[in-house]
């Protein structure tokens, strides 16, 4: 329940939606109640003429309050002052006003309450995205992106569905349910009372039908949540999945996900169907022994049970299942739309791990230097730096070399703070990270990384993304410093042309190069580069590292090198293994003290 009513606060304000839709709601109700009474005199005038005659079922003060009868004493007067005729025409009037004005506010109804559903989805999508963005960078991997994809996309919409229903439900089905019981109250209590018995029976089977649904919706969701997972994957990996064959492999594994899915939502369906037919033969065995018991008092006379009031009892106990059909169906559904909604809501109650503390400051330049103190990290039990010690000054190249899985990039990622280190400070002009915002020590910086993510829009466009006021003079003169202008001059529409998902119109030197110019636009005083200049041809490598000299000119510039070749001018070389400094220094230093970086570097030489 709780949860529930933490997934209606979305539709906040939910008064601007509900009032008017309570309103509609209950006008609507009344004329459709009234609607089925307005049987008993239509019966009355065309069939049962001699009934009229007698005495209504009940008569005196509390016919007075009876609007079904005082319409029925109102319809007797007009027969017999101006003929059954005219009364049955009065009688077909008043249908057609009745249906239209039942429908104009069920139309208005059914609109206040789509504008909720809507309202209700705006928010919590946009809750949910919001929050994902905000989460740090740790939290996302491969496994968590498809349940992320899949609860905005898919979980969220359950949720707004199945909410909005049973609110919709909660209020509008009971409402109309005591309207119909009270005009079969007003004709018989004594066949009422017996035939709503069947209410509290169908609602305990129910329950017991539906009792599991919960725990299977959310296998079911979360099995969902794998199959984007893997679509996803297997898009972005489409070319590899297709060059070692392994199309089958992987629709097998899809298949598998897809069937255990199937299977679960079978399953639920079943029991969920299971519970409609139910309350519905229910419903109707009541009707069966009313129409003998009802039908027998009639015929036999006994009673005072009229023809044309029975008719009416019979048509609107038929409606009175309606209601109980949806509250029941409403019932079953939400299983599912509380554990989308458990779904929604723990990706919304994540917390980011790192967030600004109060007052922290702005770093409005960076004018000295970034230092590392005794700085160690893990990836949750797995210790990956230890007792790093580094200073980086300002205007110097730092290069960051190393054998694979040594901890480089890991080292990288805290310089733009995108962990915090487990113990150990991080300063940048003597002030400790931590008392810094985010954002500001981010300003600082500019980021070139091996990955060179390109977003699915034009080559201008990715290009100021760095800044979206950009002129197209100051694009044009970041795309010439990163050797990018001249090929992008020769695109089909040049710097209007789409770079494709991914960048994939691209090739790998073309979109680094691009990327190259996204962060020249920036123009941090700090650049972080992980290159990726190995993958390249002759050519294009040259045409990268130039962009990346560039890039680097007037700059502190902390490098991921691979190519050892392209670092020996750098100031600093720092060697890590195994999550630890080994050495420091100039490239003349180290290869003097004849360690781990001149192994690295005779490997290399031998290897070229
Ligand atoms: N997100 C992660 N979760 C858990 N472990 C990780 C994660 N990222 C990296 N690691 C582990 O941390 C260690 C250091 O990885 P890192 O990527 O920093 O090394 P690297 O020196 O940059 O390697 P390479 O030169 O191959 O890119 C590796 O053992 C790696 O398996």
């Amino acid at each position: 329940m709780k949860t529930y009513f933490r997934l209606l606060s979305f539709a906040k304000p939910i008064e601007k939606f509900a009032i008017p839709y309570v309103i509609a709601t209950l006008f609507a109700i009344i004329f459709n109640t009234f609607l089925f009474t307005l049987l008993g005199p239509l019966m009355q005038a065309l069939f049962l003429k001699d009934s009229l005659s007698k005495p209504l079922p009940s008569s005196g003060e509390k016919s007075l309050l009876d609007p079904r009868e005082l319409f029925q004493a109102y319809i007797d007067k007009i027969s017999t002052q101006h003929g059954d005729v005219y009364a049955l025409q009065i009688i077909c009037v008043v249908i057609v006003i009745t249906v239209f004005l039942a429908n104009f506010f069920r139309y208005f109804s059914q609109r206040y309450m789509e504008d909720l559903r809507v309202h209700t989805l705006l928010n919590m999508r946009k809750k949910v995205f919001d929050n994902v963005m905000n989460l740090h960078v740790g939290y996302f991997n491969n496994e968590r992106k498809g349940d992320i994809i899949s609860k905005v996309a898919s979980d969220v919409q359950v949720v707004q569905f199945t909410v909005t229903n049973t609110l919709q439900v909660v209020f509008k089905e009971p409402l109309q349910l005591i309207f119909f019981v009270a005009v079969l109250l007003s004709i018989s209590v004594k066949l009422t009372l017996f035939s709503l018995l069947v209410i509290p029976v169908s609602g305990f089977i129910i329950s017991k039908i539906v009792k599991r649904l919960k725990q299977q919706a959310t296998q079911s969701h979360e099995s969902f949540a794998k199959m984007i997972g893997f679509l996803d994957e297997s898009l972005s990996g489409i070319k590899i999945i297709k060059a070692f064959n392994a199309a089958e492999r992987v629709k097998n594994k899809f298949g598998e996900e897809n069937k255990f899915y199937s299977f679960l939502n079978r399953k639920m369906a079943r029991r969920q169907q299971l519970a409609s037919p139910v309350s519905q033969t229910l419903g109707v065995l009541v009707v069966v022994f009313i129409l003998l018991y009802g039908g027998t008092m009639i015929l036999t006379g006994q009673g005072d049970l009229k023809g044309g009031a029975f008719v009416v009892y019979l048509a609107t106990f038929s409606q009175v299942m309606q209601p109980i059909k949806a509250l029941t169906d409403s019932f079953s559904g939400i299983h599912s739309g509380i554990s989308a909604g458990e779904r929604v809501l723990e990706l919304i109650d994540t917390k980011p791990e790192l967030t600004n503390k109060e007052n922290a400051e702005n770093l409005s330049k960076f004018s000295n230097a970034l230092v590392f103190e005794n700085v160690a990290f893990s990836y949750g039990e797995k210790q990956v730096l230890k007792n790093i010690n580094l200073t980086i000054q300002k205007g110097q190249t730092v290069a960051l070399v190393g054998p694979s899985g040594g901890g480089k990039s890991t080292l990288m990622d805290l310089i733009p703070r995108f962990h915090d280190p487990k113990s150990g400070t991080i300063k940048i002009d003597g002030y400790d990270y931590k008392d810094l915002t985010v954002e500001s020590i981010r300003s600082q910086m500019g980021t070139v990384n091996q990955e060179s993510f390109l977003f699915n829009d034009t080559i201008f466009n990715n290009i100021a993304f760095a800044k979206p006021d950009a002129s197209e003079a100051e694009v044009i003169a970041a795309a010439k410093i990163a050797n990018a202008h001249e090929f992008i001059q020769n695109t089909e529409d040049g710097y209007q042309t789409f770079v494709g998902d991914r960048g994939n119109r691209l090739s790998g030197g073309q979109r680094q190069r691009v990327c190259i110019a996204r962060a020249v636009l920036a123009n941090p005083p700090i650049m972080l580069l992980d290159e990726a200049t190995s993958a390249l041809d002759t050519e294009s490598e040259k045409l990268v590292q130039d962009a990346l000299n560039n890039l680097m000119k007037n700059r502190t510039s902390i490098v991921i090198a691979h190519r050892l070749s392209t670092i020996q001018h750098a100031d600093k070389i720092v060697v890590i293994d195994k999550g630890e400094v080994l050495e420091t220094g100039s490239h003349q230093e180290l290869m003097s003290q004849n360690g781990l970086y001149k192994r690295l570097i005779d490997m290399q030489a031998f290897n070229d």
